[in-house]
């Protein structure tokens, strides 16, 4: 097996790469076979498979070796780590094979199914609030034949739907970065006869304790963060042919250094001098945010010599009544409070610190930009891992205490700045910014492998419950 759990290469080629995708080939060298001169299309809300009829047989649009391939991811916006792994691999792909791949980001549940499957979003972001109910979820559904048994009910009622959902983007490459889309999606393959012709691999975006509805024998590839979660796949009936360790794909702008921390925060309309550190809570802004903002408001103010120690910059993420709860009040040290980022690379690489819930994304841009982290919260079950991997490697502390969290702050940015240095030194052993890059590598393999992708036939067959 391929455990081969790198260590970051040369940063310089990434950025390279990626300057290269988003402005062009104007540079002399080259790395990595990437045709950065051109574009790979994607599409994500916009539909442009209009030739799809809804009943007979789907005709390929383009024939032929050299078409472009249609790359399918499947997510799901429970929480924001799966569609930032979607479009981090989206991007990669772009960068490294330009318009030899079409990518289409879906959350094909929401858009085909009904309920509960078309509205995972919202009873997940309820589960997680009442997190007992969560804790009971997720290990009572742990069981192998407990999740199949509820995932092929739900196959047998959305059957055709999903069927239709998958049809209408002829995928020649399926990637699933969501626990919840091996199964159906893999029974529909097999129904309509094409699992063979159709590559389709998992991509884990859990570091360490993750759901086993994430292990399904059925794919190419099953892509782990770590290794401790490669031997859960293989304790799980995967082959040692199909699991590939990497790292978490985080997005390819992550990886650039361009702008330095100073020229971020001009950018940012931070304060130059201050040390600055970053408070979130995944992309819904979970966690206790609020009490941690208040409690370093006070912590991070030198009441002796009346001025602050410290900046605070707080990311809502999409929880709106925390930004406008946080942006009326009165603050004795410089506070940004913002809501949902599109570009978390620069908030991070102008800040000297972060403190979230163990988010596995989060973790790991955190990482690749060599932030000290505070974990103040976690979801049990699938981010109860995540705190001894940050907090073992050195990169890192937890406590759920908002006073103790600022104490902690406050000291790393006066009496312990050696400590805030150590753990930035843990943090960048840890990151594996070329992870992405070596996933798309490892699938445009797969897929050369199996020969040319054209001719998928893809058709509206009548039942496959019988197969499931
Ligand atoms: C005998 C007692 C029965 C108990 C009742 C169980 C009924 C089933 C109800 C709910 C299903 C619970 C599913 C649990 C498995 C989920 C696997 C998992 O790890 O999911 C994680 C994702 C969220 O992603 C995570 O987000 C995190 C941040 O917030 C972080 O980024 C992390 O890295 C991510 O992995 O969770 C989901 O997507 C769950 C969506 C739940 C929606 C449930 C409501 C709809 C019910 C059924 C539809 C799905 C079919 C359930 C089949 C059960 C198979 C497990
Ligand atoms: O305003 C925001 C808040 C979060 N994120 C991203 O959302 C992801 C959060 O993933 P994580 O696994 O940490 O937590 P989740 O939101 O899934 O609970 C990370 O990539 C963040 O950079 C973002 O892009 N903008």
């Amino acid at each position: 097996m391929a455990m081969n759990l790198e260590s970051p290469k040369k940063v310089a080629s990434i950025t390279e790469r990626v300057w290269q995708s988003v402005y062009g080939n104007s540079s002399s060298s080259s790395s990595g076979g990437g045709n950065h001169q051109r574009r790979c299309s994607y599409e994500s809300d916009n539909d442009e498979y209009e030739d799809y009829d809804g009943v007979g047989t789907v005709q390929l649009m383009q024939m032929g070796a050299e078409r472009t391939k249609n790359v399918l991811i499947l997510m799901s916006d429970t929480g924001g780590g799966h569609r930032a792994s979607a479009e981090a691999i989206r991007d990669a792909f772009s960068i490294e094979f330009g318009d030899e791949y079409r990518i289409i980001v879906k959350d094909v549940w929401k858009e085909y199914t009904g309920w509960p499957l078309n509205d995972m979003e919202r009873s997940y972001k309820f589960m997680v609030k009442h997190v007992q109910l969560w804790k009971v979820a997720f290990h009572s559904t742990s069981p192998r034949w407990i999740h199949s048994c509820y995932l092929a009910a739900i196959a047998a009622y959305y059957a055709k739907e999903v069927e239709a959902g998958l049809m209408k983007y002829k995928p020649d490459i399926i990637i699933s970065v969501h626990p919840l889309m091996q199964h159906i999606p893999l029974w529909v393959l097999k129904w309509q006869g094409v699992q063979k012709k159709v590559v389709f691999v998992t991509v884990i975006t859990d570091l360490s304790s993750c759901h086993p509805t994430w292990f399904h024998p059925g794919v190419n590839r099953c892509y782990c963060p770590s290794n401790d979660v490669a031997k859960r796949a293989l304790y799980d009936g995967l082959e040692e042919s199909q699991v590939r360790v990497f790292g978490l794909p985080i997005r390819p702008s992550f990886a650039r250094a361009v702008l330095s921390k100073d020229d971020l925060r001009k950018g940012l309309e931070m304060d130059p001098d201050l040390p600055a550190v970053l408070l979130m809570g995944g992309g819904e802004g979970m966690g206790p945010v609020k009490e941690t903002a208040k409690a370093l408001g006070e912590s991070l103010y030198d009441k002796d010599q009346e001025k602050p120690i410290g900046q605070l910059i707080v990311i809502c993420g999409r929880n709106k009544g925390l930004a406008s709860t946080l942006e009326s009040k009165e603050w004795k040290i410089p506070v940004k409070v913002r809501g949902f980022e599109t570009q978390m690379e620069k908030w991070m690489g102008a800040c000297d610190c972060i403190i979230t819930k163990a988010g596995p994304g989060t973790i790991a841009e955190a990482l690749i930009r060599g932030l000290p982290i505070i974990l103040n919260d976690y979801i049990p079950g699938q981010e109860k891992g995540n705190v001894p991997y940050v907090v073992d490697n050195g990169a890192g502390v937890f406590t759920r205490s908002s006073s103790e969290t600022a104490r902690i702050v406050a000291e790393w940015f006066s009496t312990k700045t050696d400590e805030l240095k150590r753990m930035s030194e843990n943090a960048l052993k840890l990151a594996q910014p070329e992870a992405v890059f070596d996933i798309v590598k490892d699938i445009h393999e797969l897929a050369l492998q199996r020969g040319p992708l054209a001719n998928v036939p893809y058709v509206l067959t009548s039942s496959f419950t019988s197969l499931i």
